[in-house]
């Protein structure tokens, strides 16, 4: 079988149109020809449904049997649903390499997971973490694609649109120039020794804000009003504040005898703060003596003070000593913040006495006298230029003037008050009736 086999493959078979034979040779062509046909019968039928038949075998296998899958690609791994996210990449089926003990470094991970990149080559499943942080960037992408998507809009909606953005922006343009004009000018204002604008952000810097005498006078009712503090109670403690500005300004240590000072008070509840000084000074240790021309003889609180000074053989006269050498300060309790209008006698001659040369420090009680209460220093006439302030319960916007010792005092204000006048008050240290405010340049 095996020869004829040969056979037939060596010689080759004859053409239809070759031209007529030989009877033996047409013998021997129809045994060439049943022989050729025995093999494909045996050989080649078989070996062709061998092949086929393996093919099928294959095919069953199915997806599984693959040794070497295509990767997927980066859009495919996006586009499979999260379901199947931890799952889509076929069981790795180790190499024969692998089964020696070598293992592969994988080369996909998670392209959300940092440094991690698709190629070729061994896939892995992907971990359930960087599929969850991978579907978590594609809703967040989603999302903002349909942010973006424009609504629908009419050409004329457009145009409003545009229209309506330019106005807006040429509007904060015309805002910011405006700042910037402002705070040029502001700067040139310093540059011009105009130093107002800078002292007031100082001293609004430590106490939140400057009271006009509207509020200053509205503060005062309210105190009395809502926390119940009565004219007397308020007194005492700004009188008591006054008399440690002057003691911690003019400490006693320094003096080898009693220091005078001379207190000079108005007709008002600033003159009432000047006499309960007076009479702390004298408990402190100091000598005071007190200039009191319109005393108030209606009330009966300022009939007390007076009394109680007496008692303490505290002088209380009616007019200015004739010199005022000698003393370590003036307390000046002429005017609050309730003063308006040009001086009146007998305080014009008084202030005038006051701003002459050679006079002793004066230490103001919450407004200097004869100060506008928001203007600040007078154009006209005697203008007193005290050496120290006390402002009592917040500072007044003539404080904006004042160049020298600042102390605030008045230690009553409850946070009510603070809140509802946007006041930020100093905090007070330890005990003390008095805090120095940064007044100074
Ligand atoms: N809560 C507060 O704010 C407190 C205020 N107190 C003091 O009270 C002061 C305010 O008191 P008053 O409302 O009684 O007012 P003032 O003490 O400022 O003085 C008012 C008096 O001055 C007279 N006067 C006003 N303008 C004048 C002028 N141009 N020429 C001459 N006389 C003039 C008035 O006729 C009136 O008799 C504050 O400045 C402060 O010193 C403290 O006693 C207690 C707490
Ligand atoms: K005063």
């Amino acid at each position: 079988m095996e020869a004829s086999v040969r056979r037939a493959r060596e010689e080759p078979l004859a053409s239809p149109n070759s031209s007529p034979r030989a009877p033996e040779s047409s013998h021997l062509e129809a045994a060439q020809a049943i022989q050729r046909l025995v093999y494909v019968r045996d050989e080649v039928v078989p070996a062709r449904e061998k092949l086929i038949a393996a093919r099928r075998t294959n095919e069953a296998l199915g997806e599984v049997g693959r040794r070497r899958p295509r990767p997927a690609s980066a859009s495919e791994v996006r586009q499979l649903p999260n379901a199947t996210m931890g799952a889509f990449a076929p069981p790795h089926m180790p190499s024969t390499a692998e089964q020696d003990g070598f293992r592969p470094k994988p080369i996909y991970s998670s392209p959300s997971a940092g440094g991690g990149r698709i190629g070729k080559g061994h896939m892995r499943a992907m971990p359930t973490l960087g599929a969850k942080r991978l579907a978590k960037e594609l809703s967040a992408g989603r999302r903002m694609e349909e942010q973006l998507k424009e609504p629908e809009r009419t050409q004329e909606q457009r145009m409003e649109f545009v229209k309506a953005l330019r106005i807006r922006v040429a509007q904060e343009k015309l805002v910011e120039s405006q700042r910037r004009e402002e705070q040029a000018l502001r700067w040139r204002s310093i540059g011009c020794f105009c130093l107002f604008d800078v002292r007031a952000a100082f001293v609004q810097g430590a106490c939140g804000r400057l009271l006009n005498q509207k509020e200053a006078i509205a503060v005062d009712e309210e105190l009395m009003a809502s926390p119940g503090f009565s004219v007397d109670q308020l007194m005492e403690l700004a009188g008591l504040s006054v008399a440690c500005a002057v003691a911690t300004s003019f400490p006693l240590a320094q003096y080898s005898e009693k220091p005078q000072v001379l207190l000079i008070c108005g007709p008002g509840n600033n003159g009432g703060d000047g006499l309960v000084a007076a009479r702390h000074l004298h408990h402190f240790g100091y000598s005071p003596r007190v200039v009191y021309p319109k005393p108030n003889q209606k009330q009966q609180l300022f009939v007390n003070l007076v009394t109680q000074l007496s008692q303490l053989s505290v002088p209380v006269d009616a007019t200015l000593p004739e010199s005022m050498e000698g003393y370590c300060s003036v307390v000046d309790a002429i005017f609050g913040f309730s003063f308006s209008g040009a001086v009146r006698a007998p305080f014009d001659d008084i202030l005038r006495r006051l701003t002459a040369p050679g006079t002793p420090p004066v230490l103001s009680v919450d407004i200097p006298s004869g100060w506008d209460v928001e203007q600040g220093p007078p154009t006209e006439g005697a203008c007193l230029q005290p050496s120290i302030l006390i402002s009592l319960t917040a500072p007044k916007m003539c404080a904006a003037h004042f160049t020298g010792k600042h102390f605030l005092g008045g230690r009553f204000v409850p946070p009510s008050i603070v809140e509802k006048y946007a006041l930020r008050l100093p905090a007070y240290p330890g005990m003390s009736q008095i805090v120095e405010l940064p007044a100074k340049f």
